[in-house]
Formats: structure tokens, sequence, C-alpha cells
């Protein structure tokens, strides 16, 4: 028979061998030597079954998209993983399940050189709720922070974007079935790449830099904020993935401005930057598009082909905001 306590969960799925010269799964604390020069990165993201996953996700990927997303914030910070922490709330002990789960995040984890370290396994009363954390390193001065952005910087996009979005709503049935295009987006959705080589070749290049995670507009806004500029952003640049192709116009620019769950990078960097990120982008195997410039002001504009300025009435994902929320 199987040992379902807390302890043996934990010992048989999360506990690994961690590097030498860390302390890993067992103690009160992990313990983790920095590098010299380098500041500590640190980010948390939740995943939460019915938002941010369906109850019947496939576990292994699931395993790998919520490591994913929280490497993704690293990556637009522009920092290398040291670590990982991830606390996991259950409402039944599923072996089948957590073998799945814990294999996914752990190979991901391998592949990124971002061991568990710790976390935390409880019951849950409802539903499976997932809370990562992860810790990095950067070079002091060299992060790419969402204050850094200057006018007249480029801005850019990595991959393509919509794909996930696409995919949502194909398999939320908020678009009529189409398997053909669900097949060639859903990879997107399930199993997003955290663009860390990206986003560590660009610390100490780019000036800001942000993943998007909750749409491009919204997730650019937050830049645009904080480093106090507008932008020009043009639409026929950006880097729409191939399924969003034959889409009635309008729900192609909704996809494409606003779609969540795309995990690419939105960063600006200084013109004289333009031809070594293409390099770059071509070294990784990772597209770079060119999308627009930062002005003064706080604008943010989508311009079309003919230089018009396109009228936007949507802004991105929001727990709290959307038409069936319900906040007291
Ligand atoms: N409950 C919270 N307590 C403290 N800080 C939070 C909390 N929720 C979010 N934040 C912080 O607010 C900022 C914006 O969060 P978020 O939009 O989730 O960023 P991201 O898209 O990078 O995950 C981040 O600095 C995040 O750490
Ligand atoms: C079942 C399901 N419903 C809805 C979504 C869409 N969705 C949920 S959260 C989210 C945005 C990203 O999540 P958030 O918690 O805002 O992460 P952060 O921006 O903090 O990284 C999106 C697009 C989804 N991925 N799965
Ligand atoms: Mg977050």
């Amino acid at each position: 028979m199987q040992a379902d306590g807390e302890f043996d969960l934990i010992a048989r799925y999360f506990k690994r061998p961690s590097p030498g010269r860390m302390l890993g799964v067992g103690d009160d604390c992990a313990l983790m030597p920095l590098s010299a020069g380098c500041e500590l990165a640190v980010s948390t993201d939740m995943l939460v079954e019915g938002r941010h996953f369906l109850t019947d996700a496939d576990p292994e990927s699931l395993g790998h998209k919520a490591l994913a997303v929280n490497l993704s914030d690293l990556a637009a910070m522009g920092a290398r993983p040291l670590a990982c922490t991830l606390a996991l709330s259950l409402p039944v002990v599923n072996h089948a399940w957590l073998e799945a789960f814990s294999a996914g995040f752990h190979a991901l984890a391998r592949e990124s050189q971002c061991p568990l370290v710790g976390g935390d396994t409880t019951r849950s009363e409802s539903g499976v709720v997932l809370s990562i954390t992860v810790l990095g390193e950067v070079r002091r001065t060299h992060a790419l922070r969402r204050d850094a952005a200057r006018v007249g910087d480029d801005v850019w996009v990595s991959g393509t974007l919509g794909a996930a979005d696409l995919a949502l709503r194909l398999v939320l049935g908020r678009l009529p079935p189409d398997p053909e295009r669900l097949r060639a987006t859903r990879p997107a959705l399930d199993r997003p790449t955290p663009r860390l080589k990206l986003g560590r070749y660009l610390a100490g290049v780019a000036h800001a830099a942000i993943d998007v995670s909750d749409g491009l507009l919204q997730d650019f806004g937050h830049i645009l904020k904080a480093s106090h500029c507008g932008a020009d952003l043009w639409l026929d640049a950006l880097p729409a993935h191939p399924a969003l192709a034959d889409l009635d116009e309008s729900l192609r620019r909704e996809i494409l401005l606003a779609g969540g769950d795309a995990y690419e990078l939105c960063f600006t960097a200084r013109p004289l930057w333009r031809e070594q990120i293409e390099v770059l982008g071509r070294q990784l195997g990772v597209p770079v598009a060119r999308v627009g410039t930062l002005v003064r002001g706080q604008d943010l504009r989508v311009l079309d082909g003919a230089g018009q300025v396109v009228p936007v009435a949507y802004r991105g994902f929001d727990h709290f905001s959307e038409p069936c929320g319900d906040i007291a």
C-alpha cells in the first residue's frame, strides 16, 4: 500500500538532490549562495484550479506550466534562475496525478537549472491551488526594470502572440469548434516556453522588459506607466501566430492586443542595439519583432499600416474586473 502522509508525499514527489552548494528540501529554510556582483530576483505566481487551469488539465503539462509562468518573470527581469519553491494545496491524494505533475515540474526545473528547494503541502477544501516562488540572480544595475524605458526606445516582442488565447477560447467553447486551429495553438496554452536565455542576454542591453501574461496592451502599459512614457505600436508589425490568419479582423486584433497567457517578452531598447538584438534572436532561435517606439506623454496608440490610430476598447486579463467577477 502507498503511504499518503504529508511527509511521504513530499519525500516521494518533491524532494530531489539539490546542487552541492545548496541546502534543499528538508530543513526550515533552503540555503543558497549568490554570485558576487549579483542581486537576488524573487517572484511568486499562483495557479488556481478553474481560474488558471481546468480541472481535467493534463497534470504533466500543468507541472510544466506552473513553473514556466514563474520562470517567465525571471526572464522578464533578465535574471538567471537559482531555485524555486512550491506551495501545493490538494483536495485528495491522487498518485497518478502527482506522479505526472511532479515529472512535468522537475523536467522544466532541470532544464532551467532551477531546482525545487522547498515549499509547503496542505489539504485543500476546494480545488488544487499552486503557489510557486522563483529565486534568481541578476548582475547589479543590469535588471530589466519596468521603470527603465526611455523616450526614443524601440519596442520589441519575442516569439508570436495570440496562440494561447485562441486555444483557450476554443477549449472553453467561446469559438466554434476548429480542431485544426486547436491543434496548432494548444501547446502555447498548455506548455509555454519561458524566454530565459533571451532575458539573460538582454540584461545590460535592453532598458525595460515585462512578460506578457495578461495581454500585450495591459502588460506593456505597466512599462509605460512606470517609465512615464507614451508609445506608438504598429499593428501590422505585431508577430501574430499563423493560426490567427483568416480570423475575423476585429477578433484577430483583440486576441493579438489583449490575449493572455502568451509568456513572451515585451522589451524596450535603444535603436543603436537593433542589429545586435536581431542577431541575438537568430542565434537563440527566438523570433524578435520591432513593434513600436516610445514617445513623450502617456498615451499608448495603436497605429494601422496607414498610420491611422486604431480604436481599442479592450485592455487584457484582470482577475477582478471580468463581467462575472463577484466582488462584494
Ligand atoms: N498579495 C501581494 N502582496 C504583495 N505584493 C503583491 C501581491 N500581489 C502582487 N504583488 C506584487 O505586485 C506586482 C504586480 O503583480 P503582477 O501583476 O502579478 O505581476 P506579474 O504579472 O509579473 O506576475 C508585483 O511586484 C507583485 O510582486
Ligand atoms: C481555465 C482558464 N481560464 C482562464 C484562463 C485565462 N487566464 C487566467 S489567469 C490569466 C492571466 C495570467 O494570470 P495572472 O494570475 O494574472 O498572472 P500574472 O499576470 O500575475 O503573471 C489568464 C489569461 C486560463 N488560462 N485558464
Ligand atoms: Mg503575478
